[in-house]
Protein backbone atom coordinates (compact mmCIF):
# COMPACT_ATOMS: atom_id res chain seq x y z
CA UNK A 1 0.00 0.00 0.00
CA UNK A 2 0.88 3.30 -0.90
CA UNK A 3 0.15 6.69 1.12
CA UNK A 4 0.32 9.54 -0.79
CA UNK A 5 0.23 12.97 0.90
CA UNK A 6 -0.02 15.58 -2.29
CA UNK A 7 1.80 18.74 -2.03
CA UNK A 8 1.00 20.79 -4.99
CA UNK A 9 0.26 24.31 -4.37
CA UNK A 10 -2.50 24.16 -5.98
CA UNK A 11 -4.38 21.80 -3.78
CA UNK A 12 -2.76 23.15 -0.40
CA UNK A 13 -4.50 26.56 -1.33
CA UNK A 14 -7.63 25.45 -2.27
CA UNK A 15 -7.82 22.71 0.85
CA UNK A 16 -6.94 25.57 3.07
CA UNK A 17 -9.91 27.69 2.00
CA UNK A 18 -12.00 24.51 2.63
CA UNK A 19 -11.22 24.39 6.22
CA UNK A 20 -12.72 28.29 6.99
CA UNK A 21 -14.93 28.92 9.46
CA UNK A 22 -18.15 30.16 8.19
CA UNK A 23 -17.23 28.66 4.42
CA UNK A 24 -20.13 28.75 2.11
CA UNK A 25 -21.69 25.26 0.64
CA UNK A 26 -20.96 26.72 -2.45
CA UNK A 27 -17.68 27.42 -2.53
CA UNK A 28 -17.06 24.06 -0.63
CA UNK A 29 -18.69 21.99 -3.11
CA UNK A 30 -16.50 24.05 -5.88
CA UNK A 31 -13.55 23.63 -3.92
CA UNK A 32 -14.11 19.75 -2.98
CA UNK A 33 -14.52 19.24 -7.08
CA UNK A 34 -11.00 21.32 -7.96
CA UNK A 35 -9.10 18.94 -5.31
CA UNK A 36 -11.01 16.03 -6.42
CA UNK A 37 -9.70 17.09 -10.10
CA UNK A 38 -6.50 17.76 -9.14
CA UNK A 39 -6.11 14.44 -6.96
CA UNK A 40 -7.12 12.20 -9.75
CA UNK A 41 -4.49 13.85 -11.83
CA UNK A 42 -1.98 12.78 -9.44
CA UNK A 43 -3.38 9.00 -8.63
CA UNK A 44 -3.27 7.96 -12.68
CA UNK A 45 0.07 9.27 -12.91
CA UNK A 46 1.42 5.44 -13.30
CA UNK A 47 -1.01 4.28 -15.35
CA UNK A 48 0.22 2.36 -17.89
CA UNK A 49 0.11 3.51 -21.76
CA UNK A 50 0.95 1.75 -24.68
CA UNK A 51 1.83 2.82 -28.14
CA UNK A 52 -0.64 2.51 -31.05
CA UNK A 53 -0.29 3.23 -34.32
CA UNK A 54 -3.00 6.04 -35.94
CA UNK A 55 -3.29 8.08 -39.64
CA UNK A 56 -1.80 11.50 -37.93
CA UNK A 57 -3.12 15.16 -39.49
CA UNK A 58 -0.86 14.54 -42.42
CA UNK A 59 -2.49 11.63 -43.39
CA UNK A 60 1.26 9.51 -42.79
CA UNK A 61 0.92 7.17 -40.18
CA UNK A 62 1.59 8.03 -36.56
CA UNK A 63 2.54 6.47 -33.11
CA UNK A 64 0.57 8.06 -30.08
CA UNK A 65 0.58 6.65 -26.38
CA UNK A 66 -3.39 5.67 -25.12
CA UNK A 67 -3.86 4.26 -21.69
CA UNK A 68 -3.20 0.47 -21.47
CA UNK A 69 -5.69 -2.49 -20.37
CA UNK A 70 -7.68 -2.18 -17.67
CA UNK A 71 -10.13 0.40 -17.39
CA UNK A 72 -11.35 2.44 -14.52
CA UNK A 73 -14.50 2.43 -12.49
CA UNK A 74 -15.12 5.38 -10.12
CA UNK A 75 -17.03 4.77 -6.81
CA UNK A 76 -17.95 7.61 -5.10
CA UNK A 77 -19.11 6.95 -1.47
CA UNK A 78 -22.45 8.64 -0.40
CA UNK A 79 -23.26 10.86 -0.09
CA UNK A 80 -20.21 13.28 0.10
CA UNK A 81 -18.48 11.34 -2.65
CA UNK A 82 -20.47 12.80 -4.78
CA UNK A 83 -18.82 16.25 -4.14
CA UNK A 84 -16.05 15.33 -5.81
CA UNK A 85 -17.57 13.51 -8.17
CA UNK A 86 -17.69 15.65 -11.12
CA UNK A 87 -13.71 16.80 -10.91
CA UNK A 88 -12.67 13.25 -10.85
CA UNK A 89 -15.13 12.69 -14.28
CA UNK A 90 -13.82 15.43 -16.25
CA UNK A 91 -10.52 13.74 -16.18
CA UNK A 92 -11.50 10.97 -17.03
CA UNK A 93 -14.78 11.10 -18.50
CA UNK A 94 -15.37 7.26 -19.87
CA UNK A 95 -14.93 5.67 -16.67
CA UNK A 96 -18.23 3.77 -15.49
CA UNK A 97 -19.09 4.78 -12.17
CA UNK A 98 -19.91 2.43 -9.19
CA UNK A 99 -22.02 4.12 -6.34
CA UNK A 100 -22.11 2.85 -2.56
CA UNK A 101 -23.71 4.42 -0.26
CA UNK A 102 -22.64 4.08 3.53
CA UNK A 103 -23.41 6.68 6.94
CA UNK A 104 -21.49 6.66 9.82
CA UNK A 105 -23.35 5.93 12.84
CA UNK A 106 -22.82 8.84 15.18
CA UNK A 107 -22.81 7.02 18.54
CA UNK A 108 -21.03 3.47 17.36
CA UNK A 109 -18.94 5.22 14.59
CA UNK A 110 -19.26 2.00 12.62
CA UNK A 111 -20.72 2.12 9.02
CA UNK A 112 -23.86 1.30 8.03
CA UNK A 113 -24.23 0.30 4.08
CA UNK A 114 -27.47 0.83 2.48
CA UNK A 115 -26.90 1.15 -1.38
CA UNK A 116 -24.62 -0.31 -3.85
CA UNK A 117 -24.90 -0.27 -7.85
CA UNK A 118 -21.42 -1.79 -8.68
CA UNK A 119 -20.68 -2.16 -12.48
CA UNK A 120 -21.49 -5.64 -13.43
CA UNK A 121 -17.10 -5.95 -14.74
CA UNK A 122 -15.70 -4.55 -11.89
CA UNK A 123 -13.24 -7.30 -11.29
CA UNK A 124 -11.45 -6.37 -14.83
CA UNK A 125 -11.33 -2.45 -13.74
CA UNK A 126 -9.41 -0.25 -11.02
CA UNK A 127 -11.72 0.88 -8.97
CA UNK A 128 -10.83 4.53 -7.59
CA UNK A 129 -12.92 5.50 -4.45
CA UNK A 130 -13.92 8.61 -3.73
CA UNK A 131 -14.92 10.38 -0.48
CA UNK A 132 -13.56 13.64 1.18
CA UNK A 133 -13.12 12.35 4.74
CA UNK A 134 -10.82 8.81 5.88
CA UNK A 135 -11.93 9.26 9.52
CA UNK A 136 -11.64 5.86 11.49
CA UNK A 137 -11.26 4.20 8.54
CA UNK A 138 -14.49 2.14 8.86
CA UNK A 139 -15.78 3.03 5.57
CA UNK A 140 -13.62 2.89 3.84
CA UNK A 141 -12.71 -0.70 5.13
CA UNK A 142 -16.26 -1.73 4.45
CA UNK A 143 -16.58 -0.34 0.63
CA UNK A 144 -13.11 -2.48 0.05
CA UNK A 145 -14.73 -5.66 1.19
CA UNK A 146 -17.59 -5.28 -1.09
CA UNK A 147 -15.37 -4.34 -3.77
CA UNK A 148 -13.07 -7.43 -3.09
CA UNK A 149 -15.96 -9.45 -2.44
CA UNK A 150 -16.70 -8.82 -6.26
CA UNK A 151 -13.62 -9.68 -7.47
CA UNK A 152 -12.14 -6.17 -7.71
CA UNK A 153 -8.18 -6.74 -7.48
CA UNK A 154 -7.32 -3.05 -8.29
CA UNK A 155 -8.20 -0.40 -5.45
CA UNK A 156 -7.30 3.16 -4.98
CA UNK A 157 -9.20 5.72 -2.90
CA UNK A 158 -9.09 9.79 -3.07
CA UNK A 159 -9.35 11.50 -0.42
CA UNK A 160 -9.24 15.40 0.65
CA UNK A 161 -8.43 15.01 4.33
CA UNK A 162 -7.25 11.87 5.85
CA UNK A 163 -6.36 10.87 9.80
CA UNK A 164 -3.48 8.62 10.30
CA UNK A 165 -5.32 6.35 12.92
CA UNK A 166 -7.79 5.34 9.65
CA UNK A 167 -4.59 5.22 7.14
CA UNK A 168 -3.37 2.45 10.07
CA UNK A 169 -6.77 0.54 9.97
CA UNK A 170 -7.19 0.57 6.40
CA UNK A 171 -3.12 -0.42 6.00
CA UNK A 172 -3.73 -3.07 8.44
CA UNK A 173 -6.84 -4.92 7.22
CA UNK A 174 -6.09 -4.38 3.07
CA UNK A 175 -2.44 -3.42 2.78
CA UNK A 176 -2.62 -3.75 -1.01
CA UNK A 177 -5.04 -0.41 -1.55
CA UNK A 178 -3.13 3.01 -2.56
CA UNK A 179 -3.99 6.11 -1.09
CA UNK A 180 -4.27 9.82 -2.22
CA UNK A 181 -4.98 12.29 0.54
CA UNK A 182 -4.80 16.26 -0.18
CA UNK A 183 -3.37 16.29 4.04
CA UNK A 184 -3.13 13.60 6.50
CA UNK A 185 -4.15 15.83 9.79
CA UNK A 186 -2.98 15.60 13.33
CA UNK A 187 -5.79 13.33 14.73
CA UNK A 188 -9.21 12.13 15.51
CA UNK A 189 -11.47 13.78 18.44
CA UNK A 190 -13.70 11.95 20.65
CA UNK A 191 -16.57 11.96 18.42
CA UNK A 192 -14.37 11.04 15.24
CA UNK A 193 -14.39 14.20 13.63
CA UNK A 194 -10.99 14.82 12.00
CA UNK A 195 -8.95 17.79 12.88
CA UNK A 196 -7.85 20.20 11.99
CA UNK A 197 -10.18 18.08 9.11
CA UNK A 198 -12.98 20.39 7.22
CA UNK A 199 -16.12 19.01 10.03
CA UNK A 200 -18.97 17.13 8.38
CA UNK A 201 -18.05 17.22 4.73
CA UNK A 202 -21.49 15.46 3.82
CA UNK A 203 -23.24 18.33 5.89
CA UNK A 204 -21.31 21.22 3.87
CA UNK A 205 -21.27 19.96 0.41
CA UNK A 206 -25.04 18.96 0.67
CA UNK A 207 -26.23 22.80 2.91
CA UNK A 208 -28.00 19.90 5.42
CA UNK A 209 -27.45 20.95 9.27
O1 LIG B 1 -13.65 6.83 8.26
P1 LIG B 1 -14.99 6.84 8.93
O2 LIG B 1 -14.85 7.02 10.44
O3 LIG B 1 -15.83 5.68 8.57
O4 LIG B 1 -15.74 8.17 8.48
C1 LIG B 1 -15.69 8.65 7.18
C2 LIG B 1 -17.05 8.72 6.58
O5 LIG B 1 -17.86 9.68 7.29
C3 LIG B 1 -18.40 10.61 6.35
O6 LIG B 1 -19.63 10.20 5.86
P2 LIG B 1 -20.98 10.33 6.73
O7 LIG B 1 -21.16 9.13 7.59
O8 LIG B 1 -20.99 11.63 7.45
O9 LIG B 1 -22.11 10.28 5.63
P3 LIG B 1 -22.58 11.41 4.62
O10 LIG B 1 -21.60 11.39 3.50
O11 LIG B 1 -23.93 10.97 4.20
O12 LIG B 1 -22.59 12.73 5.34
C4 LIG B 1 -17.36 10.64 5.27
O13 LIG B 1 -17.82 11.21 4.06
C5 LIG B 1 -16.95 9.21 5.14
O14 LIG B 1 -17.79 8.45 4.30
O1 LIG C 1 -14.17 14.74 10.35
C1 LIG C 1 -15.04 14.03 9.79
C2 LIG C 1 -15.16 12.66 10.06
C3 LIG C 1 -16.11 11.94 9.40
N1 LIG C 1 -16.93 12.56 8.51
C4 LIG C 1 -16.82 13.89 8.25
O2 LIG C 1 -17.58 14.44 7.43
N2 LIG C 1 -15.88 14.59 8.90
MG1 LIG D 1 -21.62 13.37 6.90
Amino acid sequence: MSVNEIQHPLIQHKLGLMRAQGVSSKDFRELASEVGNLLTYEATRHLATEVVEIEGWTGEPLNIKKIKGKKITVVPILRAGLGMLDGVMKLIPNAKISVVGLYRDEDTLQPVAYFDKVVSDVQMRTALIVDPMLATGGTLIATIDLLKSKGCENIMGLFLVAAPEGIEAVQSIHPDVDIYTASIDDHLNEKGYILPGLGDAGDKIFGTR
